[in-house]
């Protein structure tokens, strides 16, 4: 034998016994899980118990994050940690989480990177089905996409807030890449029409104008179905990601064709629990005002005179009449934070509604 040889066969028995290791401190990690069910279980005998806790696992994977020695990047590490949290919980209580579908849309992919791939996913024709399947109890959450760097915010998700009772219990950002696809047999000449969604048409719009001007595109409900249609229909390729690639095994004739390298997508979860604050939250807000001069003002004023970051501020049309609006708003802490407290209080006493749509910690992944 070699030395190199020699060395190989040592690294390798260091990784059989590291393994091992590794075996009996993942299941030591998960019969810990099944105890901490089994304390939940006991502690609310008469309540519906609330295995899955949004604020403990953004802490656990911070906290991962921060020690992380190394060479493993952060993120990666994260990666690792979620899977095996997600394994734990699906221990203590099976999870299904409703998803704006079909299989393979960029929701999909957004709810495994946020609850690990040992939930059950069950894909929902719109956002509002996502809504009555958690409000009605059969899905414990929901995942739906809520704003797109390039295009702004998807106001069918916001306007479902103002009459649902669920809560926000965290957030996802996904990056998008999207391809072009079509069946491996496909030639590029062939190809007479294109189907997306018009959100990803939207996103690579200056591609398309550039490389296929003069094509014709379709929307479609969403990029799987895109997918779906390309692989059956010959002369058609579609936009979509690679989890809808992978779904209808079709090509890539172009890969990451979004007009803007940073695309990104940011996903809500939806759920019918408050979740407790996590040491890094975010809180969401619906408020009307009165239509009077300085109603903007009186609004944003309590924030800037306790220090509070907005991170989102949108306007839509109330359902309640012409020319009356709402606002939407994101910033930084929890609803238990004395100054957020303050401040909710302050807006309590000058809106018409103040609605609070949830506290949560901001994402982690
Ligand atoms: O700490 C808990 O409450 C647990 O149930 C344990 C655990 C984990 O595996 O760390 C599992 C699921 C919860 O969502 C949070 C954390």
């Amino acid at each position: 034998m070699s030395d190199e040889q020699s060395r190989l066969a040592q690294l390798r028995d260091e990784i059989d016994r590291l393994d091992r290791e590794i075996l009996e401190r993942i299941s030591a990690r998960a019969r810990c899980a099944q105890e901490v069910a089994h304390a939940k279980t006991v502690a609310n005998p008469d309540d519906d118990v609330v295995f899955y806790r949004p604020e403990r696992e953004a802490q656990v994977l911070r906290r991962i994050k921060e020690r992380n020695p190394g060479p493993l990047s952060d993120e990666e590490m994260a990666r690792l940690f979620r899977e095996m949290m997600s394994a734990c919980l699906a221990l203590e209580k099976p999870m299904h989480i409703a998803f704006l579908g079909p299989e393979g849309t960029f929701t999909q992919a957004a709810a495994l990177k946020h609850f690990g791939h040992s939930v059950i996913s069950v894909p929902l024709p719109a956002i509002d089905a996502v809504f009555r399947e958690v409000e009605s109890g059969a899905a414990q959450y929901g995942v739906v996409p809520v704003e797109n760097s390039t295009e702004g915010m998807i106001n069918h998700t916001l306007d479902m807030f103002m009459a649902s009772p669920l809560k926000i219990c965290g957030e996802v950002q996904l990056r998008i890449h999207h391809h072009l696809l079509a069946s491996a047999d496909s030639d590029p000449p062939s190809i007479r029409r294109i189907y997306s969604h018009q959100q990803s048409f939207a996103q690579c719009r200056k591609w398309l104008d550039t490389h296929w001007h003069g094509i014709e595109r379709v929307a479609v409900s969403s990029n799987a179905e895109a997918a779906r249609r390309a692989s059956e229909e010959p002369g058609t390729a579609a936009i979509a990601g690679d989890m809808a690639a992978e779904l209808y095994g079709l090509a890539t004739m172009a890969g990451t064709i979004e007009d803007r390298p940073d695309n990104t997508t940011r996903f809500l979860i939806v759920g019918r629990e408050s979740v407790p604050p996590s040491g890094q939250d975010k809180t969401s807000i619906l408020v009307s005002m009165r239509n009077k001069p300085g109603a903007l003002y009186h609004l944003l004023a309590p924030f800037h005179e306790n220090d509070i970051s907005l991170t989102r501020l949108e306007t839509r049309p109330s359902p309640s009449g012409t020319w009356a609006y709402v606002f939407y708003i994101d910033f930084e802490g929890h609803a238990e934070d004395p100054p957020v407290k303050k401040v909710l209080q302050t807006i309590d006493g000058e809106a018409v509604e103040l609605k609070h749509l949830g506290s949560y910690p901001v994402g982690v992944l």
